[in-house]
């Protein structure tokens, strides 16, 4: 059902806690499935992705138990998943659909894997080609591109592979095989992707050897169970970030948010643009986090490009609406990756921004902004992509007039309480 918004001039003000980090609690439940023993995760994200991922590994056979504060999952090891009888459903989730492939590949079962409109588009073959190297068995539509796609698991051995697009998802999918192939895998990460999939292997028990930009993991490595404490995602910490830095006379903290350096490029993009930004990092075990208080700032434009993009890639569409914000020319480049997310987000970015008067164009690889622009209301697409929804949302606090989003349950892909807390912060 469409949601009406219109704000006068908020100022937002008071402290939340964002929703778990998404990326490590998809990986929380995988690693918990793998490893023998019971593993407790503390802050999972309960958004309609992970409880994709973990909806699969119940059909795997996993014994998962979820409460309100603590999910439980009690498994023997992955020796003794179970085939499914049923066709795993990954829903709108690509780190599912994509991550899963590379533990699928190397079982002794068949199975078969599907999602949503949006994960039959995206593209699977950057995933499926590293794995047939290894030896995987794996069948899709237009020879492994799209979904569904089914995996006949098999013995997987070990490959030297460079990645040839930037991509968590691919690197980690190889990581997840090989630890099942024989011999060590070596992979050339020519420009930095979110780690934690090296930090998590690392906290359950594995060896993984990083240095240069290469990361080397022998197979054959056990994994055992482990807590895991989940810290609150900088995606969706990002777009407060952003509507405590556009509006006026706002002060916002945003407690236990995830600050692994992978990720940060949103905080040091903003602060580049003139943002007033607290950090108070915490004393943690596991991944790094910290309390992050925001105020209202004057912000200029800036140039976004090269190795920055993986470590803000989900905030670009926050970061064009803040650049409609801020004094003179915003250009992101080197972003072409966006065009295969849930939707295509340049396209759909400059589309709907478009609508409420930003003054922005697309370009192959990013786009161009030029600001500052007063954004009037308008009726907001979210293309059923919850990051899109949350940009209109945001928008909206700076609109002229009222904003209709047409879609607004897609939020709950990644940020389930979005509203509840928005609400909070702007009454
Ligand atoms: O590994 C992950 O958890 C993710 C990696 C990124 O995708 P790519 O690996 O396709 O860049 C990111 O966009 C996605 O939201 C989550
Ligand atoms: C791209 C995203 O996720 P995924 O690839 O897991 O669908 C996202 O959360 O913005």
């Amino acid at each position: 059902m469409a949601l009406s918004l219109a704000f006068k001039k908020p100022s937002l003000k008071g402290s939340i806690q964002v929703p778990g980090d998404k990326s490590i609690s998809h990986r929380a439940i995988m690693f918990g499935s793998i490893a023998t023993g019971k593993t407790t995760v503390e802050g999972f994200l309960m958004g309609d992705d992970c409880l994709s991922t973990i909806s699969c590994f119940k059909k795997l056979g996993v014994q998962i138990d979820v409460t309100d504060d603590l999910v439980t999952i009690q498994s023997e090891g992955e020796k003794y998943w179970e085939e499914p009888s049923e066709v795993l459903d990954t829903g709108n989730s690509g780190t599912t659909t994509r991550l899963m492939l590379g533990l699928l590949a190397g079982t002794s079962f068949h199975s078969v894997m599907a999602g949503d409109e949006s994960i039959a588009k995206r593209p699977m073959k950057r995933i499926i080609n590293p794995l047939r190297e290894m030896g995987a068995d794996i069948r899709g539509r237009h020879d492994g591109q799209y979904t569904p796609l089914a995996v006949q698991g098999t013995q997987l051995k070990a490959i030297d592979y460079t990645l040839p697009v930037a991509s968590a998802q691919v690197k980690s999918a190889i990581l997840l095989a090989a630890l099942k192939a024989d011999g060590q895998t070596i992979i050339h990460e020519p420009i930095a992707s979110r780690d934690h999939t090296e930090i998590m292997l690392e906290h359950f028990g594995a060896t993984v050897n990083r240095e240069d930009h290469v990361i080397k993991l022998e197979g054959g490595q056990k994994l055992t169970a482990a807590h895991v404490q989940v810290p609150g995602d900088i995606s969706s910490a990002a777009f407060m970030i952003g509507a405590a830095l556009i509006t006026e006379d706002s002060k916002v903290t945003l407690t236990n948010v995830g600050i692994n350096p992978t990720r940060t490029g949103i905080l040091d993009v903003v602060e580049k643009m003139g943002a007033v930004i607290e950090v108070e990092e915490k004393e943690t075990a596991g991944e790094r986090s910290a309390d992050l208080t925001i105020y209202s700032s004057d912000l200029k434009g800036t140039e976004i490009s090269g190795d920055l993009i993986p470590r803000l890639i989900d905030e670009i569409p926050l970061i064009a609406l803040i650049a409609t914000q801020a004094k003179g020319t915003t250009v992101i480049k080197d972003a072409e990756e966006l065009r295969v997310k849930e939707t295509d987000r340049i396209a759909a970015v400059v589309t709907e921004l478009s609508k409420m008067g930003a003054n922005i164009e697309a370009t192959e690889d990013g786009m161009i902004i030029h600001g500052p622009t007063v954004l009037t209301g308008a009726d907001m697409t979210s293309y059923g992509d919850h990051r899109l929804g949350m940009m209109a949302a945001i928008a909206a606090l700076v609109a002229s007039s009222e904003v209709v989003i047409d879609d607004p349950e897609c939020i709950s892909i990644s940020y389930p309480n979005f509203f509840d807390q928005l609400n909070l912060l702007t009454n």
